[in-house]
């Protein structure tokens, strides 16, 4: 068996990569436990050293990186640049403030010293996902290497040389041998590594089906697990929004990345007094991009990671119009070569379309029209997913109000939902659970330990 590296553009085999026997993951988790020991022993502010080199790497290498992942998932290379740039700062960032976040707290009690102390569970099993190939495990990895935790990597089939880039990357800084290890091997051995007494906790970016797979595995051998899984984010635009520029921020929240990420916008909820105008520019706007070869600077669509999920994007879109969606452009396939898809525009979609019930993960932009500001509160939460979601308003006041209505994880007002080091990311309902990112983040892999001196 072979894990392969397809050029999305061409359909073309770059490399493949024989997937690991068991006797070669028995051995690679037996390193990275044992390396674990001294990791853990090094001070916060020795750790911030190895991290700070990390980015460093990460400034020196962007080209590489960014060529590695267009060529490996197809984005556009200036996303991919962006992509790398945003790693350093997440390592420059915990390296700077993992001390502050894991520093001993002492707490008053009848003891005559208490404190609650964080120290590293152990190896943490970081399953990810290709569509942010480096930066989603630096997400996970960062703080939680910070913690004093070591980190094995099981990626996603289709970026197996953006995986392996990593572990060098890891190298290259000068971590200590076996703190950081990419695993080659398939979804199926990594329920073996979930249950293997070596992984103390998993964290996933996925699908909803591999979450729930994932926390049915852990839960069974009693492990900790942060899941950051699918979305549908609402973004909201209401009567009293600056209609120029919120188009234009919606075009960015749709089709960067080519609409493959878990916090796009994917349901523009959009209040009647404004929604012929809002849908008008969207469409101007949308007919403004072109698809092409992702190097290129003038390229502003990518192709689609695989041709297999170009497809099952297409095969939503026209149930989706079958069941009644309105179609104002797009939903074709582009070219004969490569897994491009038109930028697609659905109106008049309502709950039991799929287009309102199901996350997109590619560039389809759906219109629901609602009478008010309760409607769309009240439709915007009428979702399986809870991860992000925005609201649109030259009221901030009113805008904050209706963000502390919408069931999500993070909530951004006039704002194009995004991560950030500072913030914690992740989702509730079936968007999972755990915190990414911020105190809240890197205080998800440790035990949090109370010490109390009589
Ligand atoms: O699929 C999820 C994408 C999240 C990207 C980010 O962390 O900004």
């Amino acid at each position: 068996m072979s894990m392969l590296s397809i050029n999305p553009i061409t359909g073309q085999t770059i490399q493949f990569f024989p997937i690991w026997q068991a006797d070669t993951i028995d051995t690679v988790l037996r390193e990275v436990e044992s390396a674990q020991v001294g990791w853990a022993l090094l001070s916060v502010e020795q750790r911030a050293v190895y991290m700070r080199q990390l980015a460093g790497v990460f400034r020196q290498r962007r080209d590489d990186y960014a060529h590695l992942i267009t060529d490996e998932m197809g984005k556009l290379l200036k996303e991919a640049r962006a992509e790398i740039d945003k790693c350093a700062w997440g390592c420059d960032y915990f390296a700077e403030h993992a001390s502050t976040y894991l520093a001993d707290e002492i707490i008053v009690s009848d003891a005559s010293r208490s404190l609650v102390v964080y120290q590293p569970l152990g190896t943490l099993l970081c399953i990810m996902p290709w569509n942010f190939p480096f930066w989603q495990l630096i997400r996970a990895a960062a703080p939680a290497m910070m913690a004093g935790n070591t980190v094995v990597l099981k990626h996603a089939s289709n970026v197996p040389r953006c995986a392996l880039a990593l572990e060098e990357a890891f190298r290259e800084a000068g971590f200590p041998a076996n703190t950081f290890r990419t695993l080659m091997i398939t979804a199926n051995q990594a329920e073996t590594v979930i249950a293997d007494k070596r992984i103390a906790a998993v964290t996933l970016t996925g699908s909803n089906a591999a979450g729930r797979k994932v926390a049915t595995i852990a839960g069974q051998h009693l492990k900790k697990c942060v899941l950051e899984l699918g979305g549908s984010d609402p973004f909201i635009v209401l009567d009293d929004a600056d209609l120029e520029f919120t188009a234009a921020q919606a075009v960015t929240a749709r089709f960067q990345n080519m609409g493959q990420s878990c916090i796009a916008a994917k349901r523009f909820i959009l209040v009647d007094a404004i929604a012929d105008t809002f849908v008008q520019r969207f469409k101007m706007l949308t007919s403004e991009l072109r698809s092409g070869d992702p190097k290129l600077e003038t390229t502003t669509l990518a192709p689609m990671a695989r041709a297999d999920l170009r497809d099952i994007l297409h095969a939503q879109v026209e149930r989706s119009l079958a069941m009644g969606a309105t179609l104002v452009t797009g939903g074709k396939l582009v070219g004969t070569e490569g897994a491009y898809y038109a930028p697609t525009i659905l109106d008049q979609v309502r709950p039991g379309i799929p287009a309102f019930d199901e996350e997109l993960f590619g560039p389809v932009a759906v219109m629901v029209r609602v009478k008010n500001a309760e409607e769309a509160i009240r439709l915007a939460n009428q979702s399986p997913f809870g991860l992000g979601g925005s609201v649109w308003t030259r009221d901030v006041t009113r805008g904050e109000a209706i963000a502390r209505q919408i069931q999500a994880g993070s909530v951004f007002v006039n704002g194009v939902v995004k991560s950030d080091p500072r913030l914690p990311f992740g989702g509730i309902k079936e968007s999972g659970f755990g915190r990414e990112l911020s105190y809240h983040g890197i205080r998800e892999f440790v035990n949090i330990k109370t010490v109390w001196v009589g």
